[in-house]
């Protein structure tokens, strides 16, 4: 799996930024004992495929959040201590980087900031999500610095970075709800295949292989997601599409958000999310593009999108695609359903 892109970004924002960054710190593993009261379950802060972590505070008093990687001897190949050196290197302000680490006998150990309003997934499906906290100002901010985010991995970070992994547990939330993207290239680090195994994993492009493109297309699976509180399965932009064909909005917004207009607040990060989510990999935008069109304002912009004829409903209805989209949806809208008798 590539990640690190071979062009190293001459004379990028990145060069300036990894000079002035403090330098890394390496923890010890009685550090990180203290800290996390030895890793207790009470300290657990979540759990994923490749790590569990945990809430800390250091003897300085700040909080952290220390994750633990599981199956590491698998991947003997790699230098763990110089590619965590590398990716700590990459600073902006809507990453959460890697602070410390620790890589001690069999452990190995990440240290990052604690974000106190975790992730975005614990918003949309988790611990949050009957407070629906997110209103349509927090989702469009999410959105953008995000994005954001990735468009600096992509354009500007030296060396240049495939995320690998976008997906709404790997954004976190400080406490402005401004999006901390993390676990960039860090698939690097994990087992291969581990992620492409998963069938049911909707952020996965249908190339399959880490890729700009590839997290473009996650990236408006997530977009997609934010808008709608239903998770990234597949079938998601199937059941999107007619919706936007009858100019619907309304109906694919997130139920919780009890907001006026919520449908024309929206729409531009439905119309982004889907087309970033394109199949073709050439007919996706750029990150940079993407932030674009994301920040802009003007009246202009907003109808050119809108003209885009991905967002025409195609003449035959008895083609093979329009018959796809709907055993897509027909997946989206029983979830929907459930949804709704869960509410009730
Ligand atoms: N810095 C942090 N501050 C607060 N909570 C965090 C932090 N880092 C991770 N978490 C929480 O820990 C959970 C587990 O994270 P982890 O990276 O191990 O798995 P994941 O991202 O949820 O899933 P996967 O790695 O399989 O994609 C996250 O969902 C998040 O809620």
């Amino acid at each position: 799996m590539q990640l690190f892109s071979s062009c190293c970004g001459k004379g990028s924002a990145g060069d300036k930024e990894a000079k002035t960054e403090p330098p890394r710190k390496i923890f010890s593993l009685k550090e990180l004992h203290a800290a996390t009261n030895s890793f207790n379950y009470d300290n657990k802060l979540g759990e994923g495929r490749f790590s569990s972590v945990y809430w800390g505070q250091l003897s300085d008093g700040s909080q952290i959040a220390v994750k633990r990687l599981k199956s590491w001897t698998n991947r003997e190949d790699i230098n763990f201590t110089l590619e965590v050196e590398i990716l700590s290197r990459i600073r902006h302000k809507n990453l959460l980087s890697v602070r410390g680490y620790c890589n001690e006998g069999q452990e190995r150990l990440l240290v990052y900031d604690y974000m106190p309003s975790l992730s975005l997934v614990s918003h949309l499906h988790g611990q949050h999500s009957a407070e629906c906290i997110l209103d349509c100002t927090k989702r469009i901010k999410i959105a953008i610095t995000s994005a954001q985010a990735i468009a600096y991995l992509h354009h500007h970070a030296t060396p240049r970075v495939v995320h690998g992994d976008v997906r709404a547990s790997n954004v976190l939330l400080d406490s402005e709800f401004e999006a901390r993207v993390t676990d960039f290239g860090y698939g690097k680090l994990m087992p291969e295949d581990e992620a492409k195994s998963n069938n049911n994993n909707g952020y996965l492009s249908p190339e399959r292989v880490a890729s700009e493109a590839g997290d473009v297309y996650s990236f408006g699976i997530l977009l997609l997601e934010l808008v709608s509180g239903k998770r990234a399965k597949l079938g998601l932009t199937e059941w999107v599409l007619p919706l936007v064909y009858e100019r619907k909005f309304g109906e694919i917004v997130d139920q919780r958000v009890k907001e006026e207009d919520v449908g024309e607040r929206l729409k531009k990060v439905v119309l982004v999310g889907l087309l970033c989510a394109q199949r073709e990999a050439e007919m996706r935008p750029t990150m940079s593009q993407v932030v674009e069109m994301l920040m802009n304002e003007s009246k202009e912009k907003m109808s050119e999108l809108e003209c885009n004829p991905l967002f025409k409903k195609p003449c035959s209805s008895g083609d093979e695609n329009h018959r796809e989209d709907q055993e897509g949806a027909d997946v989206i809208t029983e979830e929907k359903d459930d949804h709704h008798q869960q509410q009730e």
